[in-house]
């Protein structure tokens, strides 16, 4: 049960009744209360009545059924306290139903999570691992909300860098013969020969062209450094515990026959423009710094199609053949702009009905402990790989490593940039991956111990109430952190769940209980490291039974 939408529920007729229209009562969790409505304060000015005397009315006109109390507090608040009855009930209620009480959604959604989405031949790097973190947080959430969740990893397989890539790889012996190994060292080396090189150069130029024209052995190496590219980022996933798989690679490369298609259908519709030899398209409302259009770039001078042409197609894809009620970019927010600008090209060409949601999901940036973008001592950019030793080599257990990883990325606002600071991550005490972790193998630990099992619950202590509306106000978080794409929610919910679990583990005794007392505060452990379990899982933090 939804504690927040039953006070809703019962102070909403009351509202609508004093202000003569629909009034959001805004229940929030409160220090002073179980919960507070702060509606009064905002009706003052249009009903021209002082805040507390609207608050008063209020209170005195509410259904009570299920709440003990309902008081004014200071400018006017309304503080409401529920009856024991109904947070028991409710507790009951989410212990007897394995889904802890959440039902799946009315309504189920096809939803497309578009995430990871690295570089062939190229290590994935600190931008690809937040955005592979939040989008499998977010997959995972929406399809344990019963929606139907569509996993894309739109793999950067194709473009001129394959010219480059397929040459330097024949240099070395060619398609059968050569493991591309290290990736960066690799496409460093190629890079290195096409800026150094003219005769490279050229024969990296031919090769694109012939890789286009389907030239067998252009073909040839270029799926080989497609196939091992897949490979090591499906290492990374296992590493990671991600819930991408072989299956949910759809790479750029997939989408090059629609791109024809992509620009009959804009010129079709008057969208393309040319520019120095380019087609673009000019959506409207973008426009640059000194107040020109924006070009969206569809097919460049030299005839070649770029990225914004391949998620136009991709977006046709989704919608067309995927059947997409909602499509989500999980990449970084210097993209942006791209994706406004390929979401309003899609809506003016009709690809993208107007009851299609695409939201782009920003995510800023991981930082150095030095504030500024994330660096090797040597000055490069970080491998992943690296990364994850660090974290893992310094944790008693790869998963911790890996969870405190994956929490330190969703604890905080996606849109904000957070520092990677291993020894902050690792930490066992504060707002922490491995706090949540010894918290549930503590309570895993207490059940091993307590030789009975949970009982019916009934709250009494106040430490007991807290841990009982942190439990009861996982379904809010779970579903506010869906409804926004903002995994922190649940990330933080989880934090606070976890600390009310330890007041309440000093505060009151449980295995020294006896009788009903001792039932009832196993009821409220179990309780708690169920929701633990869930709440990690849909972040992707393994929960483990004993540390
Ligand atoms: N549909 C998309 N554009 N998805 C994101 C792809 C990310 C891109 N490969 C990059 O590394 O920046």
């Amino acid at each position: 049960m939804n504690l927040e939408s039953l006070l809703h529920d019962r102070l909403a007729p009351v509202l609508e009744a004093v202000a003569g229209h629909p009034v959001d009562p805004a229940i929030r969790a409160s220090p002073h209360a179980d919960f507070q409505s702060g509606a009064a304060l905002g009706l003052a000015r249009e009903l021209g009545r002082p805040p507390v005397r609207i608050a008063a009315e209020i209170a005195a006109a509410a259904d009570l059924d299920g709440i003990a109390e309902v008081t004014v507090s200071g400018p006017g608040f309304l503080n409401l306290v529920l009856t024991g009855d109904l947070i028991d009930g409710a507790l009951r209620a989410a212990a007897a139903d394995e889904r802890l009480g959440v039902a799946p959604v009315a309504a189920p959604e096809r939803i497309v999570v578009d995430y990871s989405g690295p570089n062939v031949a190229k290590e994935m790097h600190v931008g690809h691992l937040r955005s592979t973190i939040i989008g499998d947080a977010l997959a995972r959430t929406y399809e344990w909300l019963g929606h139907d969740v569509i996993r894309v990893n739109h793999l950067g397989d194709w473009g001129t860098p394959f010219g480059m890539l397929g040459e330097h790889l024949l240099d070395l012996g060619g398609a059968d013969g050569h493991s591309i190994g290290d990736l960066t060292a690799f496409y460093q080396a190629a890079r290195v020969k096409f800026d150094t090189d003219d005769d490279f150069r050229t024969r990296a130029r031919l090769r694109v062209v012939a890789l286009q024209s389907g030239d067998p052995l252009s073909r040839d190496l270029w799926r080989q450094l497609v196939a091992q590219s897949e490979r090591y980022f499906l290492d990374v996933y296992a590493r990671l515990g991600v819930t991408l798989g072989p299956d949910d690679f759809a790479g750029e490369s997939g989408y090059q026959d629609d791109l024809a298609a992509v620009v009959a259908g804009l010129a079709e519709k008057g969208l393309l423009t040319e520019s120095d030899g380019a087609l673009c398209a000019f959506p409207a409302g973008f426009t640059g710094r000194d107040g020109a259009p924006l070009p969206l770039i569809v097919r460049k001078a030299d005839g070649g199609f770029g990225y914004a042409a391949t998620d136009l197609a991709a977006v046709r894809h989704r919608v067309g053949k995927l059947g997409a009620d909602r499509m989500l970019y999980v990449v970084g927010s210097p993209q942006r702009i791209h994706f406004q600008m390929v979401f309003a090209v899609a809506r003016e060409a009709g690809w993208l009905p107007g009851d299609v949601v695409a939201e782009h999901i920003g995510f800023g940036s991981i930082l150095g402990a030095d504030g500024r973008m994330l660096k090797s001592r040597a000055g490069d950019t970080v491998k992943l790989a690296e990364l994850l030793d660090e974290a893992t080599s310094r944790a008693s257990e790869p998963a911790i490593g890996i969870g405190a990883i994956k929490y330190a990325d969703l604890s905080g606002d996606r849109r904000g940039d957070y520092v990677f600071d291993a020894d902050r991550m690792l930490a066992s005490t504060g707002n922490t991956g491995p706090y949540l972790q010894y918290a549930y193998a503590r309570i895993r630990s207490l059940f091993r111990k307590a030789g009975s099992g949970p009982g019916p619950v009934t709250v009494t202590e106040p430490a007991e109430r807290a841990l009982a509306l942190a439990l009861l106000g996982f379904e809010p978080a779970v579903r506010a952190a869906a409804a926004s794409a903002e995994p922190h929610r649940l990330a933080v919910h989880l934090h606070g769940l976890a600390v009310a679990f330890s007041v309440f583990w000093e505060r009151c005794p449980v295995l020294r209980a006896e009788g009903e007392v001792r039932a009832s505060r196993l009821g409220l452990a179990d309780l708690t490291a169920r929701t633990l379990h869930t709440g990690m899982f849909l972040l992707g933090i393994e929960a483990l039974d004993q540390i």
